[in-house]
C-alpha cells in the first residue's frame, strides 16, 4: 500500500504545481486522473513515478516513508514502478517478445541491456505478459511497423513483467481511435484486477475514466479535489474539474 500526505511541490519560479496532495494507493487498483489542461496531473504522476522531486510532504510504501528511506531501499522500490510514456520508446528492429524481455530501462540490468541476452525462462514470462495485453501471435514479429496500441501494450507487457507494481500512464490513450482506446482501457483494468498491480493513468477524456477505472482522481490548480471510487462523476463535480 503506498500512502502520500501533503505532497507539495514548488517550483523555483514560485508556483506550486502540487499542493498538499493526500490520498492512498491499493494494490490492484486502476486509479484515473482527470482535469483540465495544466492542472497538474502529469505532475502527480511524475512525482509518484519518483521522477521529481517534491518540495515536502510523505511518500509512504509499505509503511516506510521514502524520504528517510535509505538508497538500497529507494533503487528497490523505483525498480518497482514503471513510466509509460505517451509514445514507448522500443528497440524498432528487435521482436516485440525481444523489447518486452531487455527493454525495460530502468528494471532491467545493465549487462542484459547491453548483451541483449535473456535467460530461457524469461522467456515463459514474457509471452506469458504478452498473452495478457493480447499480442502473443505477433511475439516474435519486429516493432517498427507496429501501431501505436501495440506498442503501448508492449510497453506495458515490458513493465509487468520487470515486476512493475505500480506503472503511471502519462494519456496512454491519445493518439488511439475510440475502439482501440477502449481495448487498451480494458486490458489496463484487466491487468491491474488480475496482476494486483496498481495503474494510475493520466486521461483527458472523462467518460473513458468512468467506464472503466476503479476510482477517479480530479485534480484542479495542482489541488486533488476530487477522489471517488466505483461510481461516476456527478454533474457538480465535473463542473468543478472544468
Ligand atoms: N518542470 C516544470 N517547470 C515549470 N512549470 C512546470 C513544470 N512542470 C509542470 N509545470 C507547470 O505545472 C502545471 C501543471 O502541469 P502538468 O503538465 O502537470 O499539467 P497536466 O494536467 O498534465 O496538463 P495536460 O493535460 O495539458 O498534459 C502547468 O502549469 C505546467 O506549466
Amino acid at each position: 500500500m503506498i500512502v502520500i500526505s501533503g505532497l507539495t511541490r514548488k517550483i523555483p519560479e514560485g508556483k506550486t504545481i502540487l499542493d498538499h496532495v493526500n490520498t492512498r494507493l491499493e494494490p490492484g487498483t486502476f486509479i484515473a486522473v482527470v482535469g483540465p489542461s495544466g492542472s497538474g496531473k502529469s505532475a502527480l504522476l511524475k512525482a509518484l513515478a519518483l521522477k521529481e522531486v517534491w518540495s515536502s510532504g510523505e511518500y509512504r510504501v509499505d509503511g516506510k516513508d521514502l524520504m528517510e528511506a535509505g538508497f538500497f531501499a529507494k533503487m528497490k522500490f523505483r525498480r518497482q514502478v514503471a513510466f509509460l510514456e505517451q509514445k514507448p520508446i522500443l528497440y524498432e528492429k528487435k521482436s516485440a517478445l525481444k523489447n518486452v524481455l531487455i527493454g525495460g530501462a530502468e528494471q532491467t540490468p545493465i549487462w542484459r541491456r547491453l548483451t541483449g541476452m535473456v535467460r530461457s525462462d524469461d522467456y515463459m514470462g514474457g509471452m506469458d505478459m504478452l498473452e495478457h495485453v493480447g499480442l502473443l501471435e505477433r511475439a516474435k514479429q519486429v516493432v517498427e511497423k507496429m501501431s501505436g496500441g501495440e506498442r503501448q501494450r508492449i510497453a506495458i507487457a515490458r513493465a509487468l513483467v520487470h515486476g512493475a507494481r505500480l506503472v503511471l500512464a502519462d494519456e496512454p490513450v491519445s493518439g488511439l481511435d475510440p475502439h482501440t482506446a477502449e481495448e487498451m482501457m480494458q486490458t489496463l483494468k484487466k491487468l491491474c484486477h488480475e496482476k494486483g498491480t496498481t495503474i494510475v493513468a493520466a486521461l483527458h477524456r472523462v467518460e473513458l475514466a468512468e467506464k472503466f477505472a476503479d476510482e477517479i482522481w480530479g485534480m484542479q490548480d495542482g489541488r486533488l479535489i476530487i477522489n471517488v471510487r466505483g461510481r461516476r462523476l456527478t454533474a457538480a463535480e465535473k463542473m468543478r474539474l472544468s
